[in-house]
């Protein structure tokens, strides 16, 4: 398995509250990982370090090292808009910009310069066809954003987000706000997406994290309590809390 991201002795602070302790984790390239957890015990917090969102939260200090694809993102040496960049984000809450279909996704590259409109439309052709939404929305590209479904506006932020040719794609709780058919269909993306990106996703269904993901890290009050192979992890935990969380005991 070739390495994303590795995570060593990563400590983070909100002001004086310690809310991720001595994390380490490997993050393997792509390959779907599943952060799992009851609520508050990190999870987003530690999905934001990864590209550096914790960077707009006043009070917010963090220590040990993130290494992707061997460079320290903490490096005062990193280029932070390039990092994220490189590493896109989708929310729980799809949050298309209010422009055009076409306007959401040519936003990015042509806040990198690219003007010429042939090449912003294969960008957007191609990105619409990866998040598996073109086929929906050829025939109206112009029309706004906000006039499609909450899953298909979910599918545009991915299609945002593949626009900038990132190497990973960051998820949290993608689905929760949607329907079970858009979360099928957000959830087979995924599976098709690894083959291209590196996806890291927090997820507060167990069922979702055991369809979608190769390896599951289980987070508890900070702390990742055991990171393994999801198949391991669901069927052979290590660990006593590992196994009453997934078996509904407590969370
Ligand atoms: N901006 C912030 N300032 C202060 N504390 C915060 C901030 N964001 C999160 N926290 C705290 O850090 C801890 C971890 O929160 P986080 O949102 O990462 O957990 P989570 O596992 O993602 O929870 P959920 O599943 O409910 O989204 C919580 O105790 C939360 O209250």
């Amino acid at each position: 398995m070739e390495t994303c991201f590795e995570i060593k002795d990563l400590n983070l602070y909100y002001g004086e509250k310690q809310a991720l302790k001595q994390l380490n984790l490997t993050i393997g390239k792509n390959r779907v990982t599943a952060l799992i957890g009851p609520s508050g015990c990190g999870k987003s917090t530690f999905l934001r370090c990864l590209n550096r969102m914790n960077d707009l939260i006043e009070n917010c200090r963090i220590s040990g090292e993130i290494r992707l694809l061997g460079e320290n993102i903490y490096d005062s040496k990193t280029n932070v808009v390039q990092l994220r960049t490189e590493v896109g984000m989708v929310f729980q809450k799809p949050n298309p910009f209010p422009m055009s279909i076409y306007d959401n996704i040519a936003y990015g590259p042509r806040c990198q310069g690219i003007r010429d409109k042939k090449v912003l439309d294969g960008v957007v052709e191609h990105s619409l066809k990866s998040a598996a939404l073109w086929e929906e929305v050829k025939d109206r590209l112009h029309d706004s954003a906000l006039a499609l479904s909450g899953g298909q506006q979910q599918r545009l932020c991915i299609a945002r987000a593949i626009a900038m040719e990132p190497e990973v794609i960051l998820m949290d709780e993608p689905t929760s706000a949607l329907d079970p058919i858009a979360t099928a269909k957000i959830e087979e993306l995924i599976e098709q997406l690894k083959t291209t990106y590196t996806i890291v996703i927090v997820t507060h269904s167990m069922q979702q994290a055991s369809r979608v993901s190769d390896d599951t890290a289980f987070f508890l009050l900070g702390e990742i309590v055991e990171a393994d192979t999801t198949r391991k992890l669901f069927s052979k935990p290590a660990d006593q809390r590992t196994e009453d969380y997934i078996t509904g005991r407590f969370g």
